[in-house]
């Protein structure tokens, strides 16, 4: 797993840095020289810099002079001369580059600049790093935008300029990067929001022996899965099944308004690897759905006029969830004091839960939106797992009209509720272009799934695959988080197989159910590679360890 620190907590890593005798010089030393070791790898004959007014210009400024050393044509382009740099580490390292050699354009014209950049076989972009703020000004804005004309490789200095690194958000011009060299440790925008387009290949360099352990105590805000991580939540590869004990899952959904939710659910959960799924809606979609679904039962319960589930048939649903491995409620259920009523009961039901769409709204509605207010109602022995999107985690979690923005903003909301409940029960699932498992202890990023994936539908496939993951079963639900992440990345890579079948703009929800069972395939043997890679590298590394 690789951790994920906020800004402010990176910073406070090179603040700890300091104290253990690592000067703010040195890092920038240090910085510097992992951006060139990066270029060099390309074998570049000409390298144009541009270089900012901060720390992130100064880190451009060092690999200049690395660059010129090695041998390299290397033309550094700053918006001022560098004599009039405030920054004072930035002042320094400028002016030993420029005591070096180091030749150096200050506030080209944008046709000057292009001719440059033109010229270049790589660029490397050392104007805004993360002291950056608002949208990038001038000249910097046109700038940016004849970086991203040039076909140089362009090299990003800790993150690409124009991005934020704490939000993902780009409001102004950002740097499209092939590569990011990131220091310290990743940061949550770089692989959220634009930053998922921006930063190309992310390097790390920690600059220091002693980060490793200062990051983690640092508390990272979330933790990037690797495929080795999801050993521990394989299901386990035996012949010895039938379909009860692969798991069973009831699905609680649809209305007369979208019953379509509630097949796509079942199916996902059925191609997921649940060994028996059984599909109950308002009775007055019971025959639609049953025409839709050769091998799952459909059960119709008592319905509303409208079409939703009537509150009779609550005591009828529960007692079918106390039968289920794993229970899903919610998708395309609509609102309603009798589907609020539902939700409520099955939450008192001693089986895994998981919560998306209309059950999601219902606990908003429940709850005045204030879901942390209520701890009681989802304090439960058997797991939970919510999947809101943005906008329904902004209902759960109190800011219904102003949801999270971000991927941070959406890991805190979720924080807000999985600690009211404070107990390993629960994990928050916060969908979104990056997605976040939050549960009380840990909050886990799987490497998330194709812009193929934004389709109407999309979230019943997860929520269904949830469901069927969830029904294998959990030796402690201190594993809920790790677990809910694998059925994430096993929905992002049906969604990535499907695009292969369908291209990336026609994939439909039921494409991506086609390749769950293919994706869950792939997602075993991945992780198995990577676990038995890792091993080997450990072996190979043993001798030395025992040499010692
Ligand atoms: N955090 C760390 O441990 C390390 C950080 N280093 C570097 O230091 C950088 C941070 O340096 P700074 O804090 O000096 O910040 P930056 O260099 O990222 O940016 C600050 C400069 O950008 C200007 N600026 C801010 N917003 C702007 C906008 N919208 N338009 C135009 N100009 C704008 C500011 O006026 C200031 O001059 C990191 O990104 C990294 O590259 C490295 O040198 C070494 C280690
Ligand atoms: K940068």
């Amino acid at each position: 797993m690789q951790p994920v620190l906020n800004i402010e907590d990176v910073r406070q890593v090179e603040q700890s840095l300091t104290l253990e005798g690592v000067s703010l010089a040195e890092l920038m030393r240090r910085a510097g020289h992992a951006v060139a070791q990066e270029v060099l790898a390309s074998r570049p004959q000409r390298v144009a810099i541009l270089c900012g007014t901060g720390n992130n210009g100064g880190d451009g400024w060092v690999a200049a002079e690395r660059l010129h050393e090695a041998g390299v044509a290397v033309q550094v382009v700053a918006p001022q001369d560098p004599q009039d740099l405030k920054s004072s580490l930035a002042l320094m390292v400028a002016k030993s580059a420029v005591a070096a050699g180091v030749s150096y354009t200050v506030a080209p014209s944008t046709d000057e600049l292009a001719a440059l950049l033109s010229s270049s076989d790589v660029v490397v972009d050392a104007l805004l790093g993360t002291g950056f703020h608002g949208a990038p000004a001038a000249p910097f804005d046109l700038w940016i935008q004849e970086v991203n004309r040039t076909s140089a490789t362009v090299v990003a200095v800790d993150v690409p300029s124009g991005l934020s690194a704490q939000t993902g958000h780009a409001p102004g011009q950002a740097v499209y990067a092939d590569t990011t060299v990131t220091m310290i440790s990743l940061k949550p925008g770089l692989i959220s929001g634009r930053g998922r387009d921006l930063c190309g290949s992310i390097v790390l360099a920690p600059l220091a022996s002693q980060t490793d352990r200062l990051v983690v105590e640092a508390d990272p805000v979330a933790w990037r899965c690797d495929a080795q991580d999801y050993l521990e939540v394989l299901p386990c590869d035996t012949q010895d099944i039938d379909k009860y004990s692969r798991g069973s899952v009831l699905v609680v959904a649809g209305s007369l308004r979208f019953p379509g939710a509630a097949i796509m659910a079942a199916q996902a959960a059925a191609r997921a690897g649940a060994g028996y799924v059984t599909l109950v809606v308002p009775d007055r979609v019971a025959t639609v759905c049953r025409t839709h679904l050769l091998e799952i039962p459909v059960v119709g319960m008592p319905s509303t006029p409208e079409g939703q589930f009537s509150v009779e048939g609550k005591a009828q649903i529960v007692s079918m969830a106390e039968k289920a491995s794993a229970v899903l409620c919610g998708p395309g259920m609509g609102v309603s004091a009798d589907t609020v009523a539902v939700t409520s009961a099955l939450l008192e039901c001693s089986r895994p839960l998981v919560l998306d769409a209309d059950a999601l709204n219902a606990l908003g509605r429940m709850t005045t939106n204030r879901l942390d207010n209520f701890p009681e109602l989802i304090r439960r022995e058997a797991p939970l797992v919510l999947t809101p999107h943005r906008r329904e985690l902004g209902r759960i979690a109190g800011t219904p009209n102003d949801p999270p923005d971000s991927l941070t903003a959406a890991l805190e909301a979720a924080r807000r509720v999985v600690w009211a409940d404070g107990g390993t029960d629960i994990c928050v699932v916060a969908k979104g272009e990056a997605t976040g498992c939050v549960g009380v202890e840990i909050a886990l990023l799987p490497k998330p799934g194709p812009a193929a994936l934004a389709t109407a539908g999309s979230g019943d496939v997860l929520a269904g695959t949830m469901a069927a993951t969830l029904a294998r079963g959990l030796e402690s639900n201190e594993l809920l988080p790790l677990l809910c992440a694998y059925a994430c990345e096993v929905h992002g890579l049906a969604g990535t197989l499907a695009a292969e079948n369908c291209g990336s703009r026609g994939v439909m929800a039921s494409d991506v159910i086609a390749c769950l069972g293919l994706a869950s395939d792939a997602m075993e043997e991945s992780v198995s590679m990577a676990v038995s890679g890792a091993a080997q590298e450990g072996d190979a590394a043993h001798p030395q360890v025992s040499g010692r």
